[in-house]
C-alpha cells in the first residue's frame, strides 16, 4: 500500500488574518499543509529549528519602515536557517472597533508597531492625540478587541481580519503611503537549494574585521568587482559591545552562478564571519543586469586560461611543480 506524503508544516506570525497569512497563502493552502500560527517571528523560526515545522513565513522588510529587526537578528544567529522563497504583499489597513464606536471617540489604537509606523501621518490627521498600543500582530489586535480587550478601543489590521473577527469598519484604505509593500520570506532548515531561475537573490550576513580602516569598503568591493548588485544592506548591532555591527545583505544572483561564488570566496577571505542565508527566486521576477565580463562563461573561460598557463608551465592546480615522468 502506498503511504501518503507527510503534510508540510508552516509556522507563521498569527493569529489567522495577519498579512503574514496572506503571504503564506501565496505558497500553500490549508487543504495541503498544516498552518501553525505563532505569536511572534522568533517562535515561528525556532519551530523550524526544532523540527516542529518544516517552514516559517515571517515578514523581513517593509518599503516604508525598513527591516524587521526580530527576523534579521533571529536569522543571523543560532542554528542555521536558510531562506528558500520570498513573497510580496501590498499593505493598507482598516481601522475597526466594536459596534457603537465612532472615529472621534478613538483614543487608543492597538496594532503591530510596523503597522503604526505606516499610519502615523494618517492618525495625526484623523485621530489627533490618539496613542498607539503595541500588539504582537495586526490580527492579534483585531482578535483581542473582538474578545473584549479594553487596553485599546480600535485596531489597525487587514480588511480580511476585520471581517474574520466581526469588527465594525471605522476607516478603510488607511496608509501614509498607498503603495507600501511588505516582503516576507519562507525559511527552512538547510538542505537542497531552490534551483536558479535567472532572477534570484542571495541573502548573507557578514561581520567586518575589528579596527581596520576601509573594512566596509573592502567588503563592498567584493560585490562590486564581480558585478553583483545589492538590493538591500542594513547594519545591525552584534550586541556584545558598543560599535560592533553585522551587515545583513541581499545580493542579486544565485550561489550557483560564478560571479556570486567568486564574491563569496572574496568575502570569506576578508570577513571574519560570513553566514549564507539562502539563494531563492525573486518575487518580482526581475533578472539581474549583467555587466560585460561577469557572465558564467566569462569566469569559466578565464579559469581555463589560467589552468592552461599552469599546465604549460608544469605547475599543478595546487601551485606545486608537477613531477616529470621518470622523476
Ligand atoms: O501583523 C501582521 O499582520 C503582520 O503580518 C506583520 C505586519 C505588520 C505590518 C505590516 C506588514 C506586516
Amino acid at each position: 500500500m502506498q503511504q501518503d506524503a507527510p503534510r508540510a508544516r508552516y509556522a507563521y506570525l498569527g493569529p489567522e488574518g495577519t498579512f503574514t497569512e496572506e503571504a503564506l497563502r501565496q505558497v500553500t493552502t490549508q487543504a495541503e499543509s498544516d498552518l501553525l500560527p505563532c505569536t511572534d517571528v522568533v517562535t515561528a523560526l525556532d519551530m523550524v529549528r526544532r523540527d516542529e515545522a518544516d517552514y516559517a513565513v515571517v515578514p523581513i522588510e517593509n518599503s516604508v519602515e525598513g527591516g524587521v529587526n526580530a527576523t534579521l537578528d533571529t536569522l543571523a544567529a543560532g542554528e542555521p536557517l536558510v531562506i528558500v522563497g520570498e513573497m510580496l504583499v501590498p499593505v493598507t489597513f482598516t481601522l475597526a472597533a466594536r459596534p457603537g464606536m465612532t472615529l472621534d471617540t478613538v483614543r487608543r489604537v492597538g496594532t503591530h508597531p510596523h503597522a503604526w509606523a505606516q499610519c502615523r501621518g494618517w492618525a495625526a490627521r484623523h485621530l489627533p492625540g490618539a496613542i498607539h498600543v503595541p500588539a504582537t500582530s495586526t490580527a492579534a489586535a483585531a482578535a483581542l478587541l473582538a474578545g473584549g480587550e479594553t487596553a485599546f478601543d480600535a485596531s489597525l489590521s487587514s480588511a480580511l481580519s476585520v471581517e474574520k473577527y466581526g469588527l465594525q469598519v471605522l476607516a478603510a484604505g488607511v496608509a501614509d503611503n498607498p503603495h507600501a509593500v511588505t516582503r516576507f520570506v519562507l525559511a527552512a532548515r538547510p538542505g537542497l537549494l531552490p534551483e536558479p531561475t535567472g532572477a534570484d537573490k542571495t541573502t548573507l550576513m557578514v561581520h567586518l574585521p575589528d579596527n581596520e580602516a576601509g573594512a566596509l569598503l573592502n567588503m563592498l568591493e567584493q560585490f562590486a568587482t564581480r558585478g553583483v548588485n545589492l538590493s538591500r544592506i542594513e547594519s545591525r548591532p552584534i550586541g556584545d559591545s558598543l560599535g560592533r555591527y553585522s551587515f545583513s545583505i541581499d545580493a542579486e544572483g544565485h550561489v550557483a552562478e560564478e560571479r556570486v561564488q567568486a564574491t563569496l570566496i572574496g568575502l570569506h577571505r576578508v570577513c571574519p564571519t560570513v553566514r549564507f542565508l539562502g539563494s531563492y527566486p525573486r518575487a518580482d521576477g526581475q533578472g539581474a543586469h549583467l555587466r560585460p565580463g561577469t557572465h558564467d562563461a566569462d569566469f569559466r573561460a578565464a579559469r581555463e586560461w589560467v589552468a592552461g598557463l599552469l599546465e604549460h608551465g608544469g605547475i599543478g592546480a595546487d601551485g606545486r611543480p608537477v613531477a616529470a615522468p621518470g622523476d
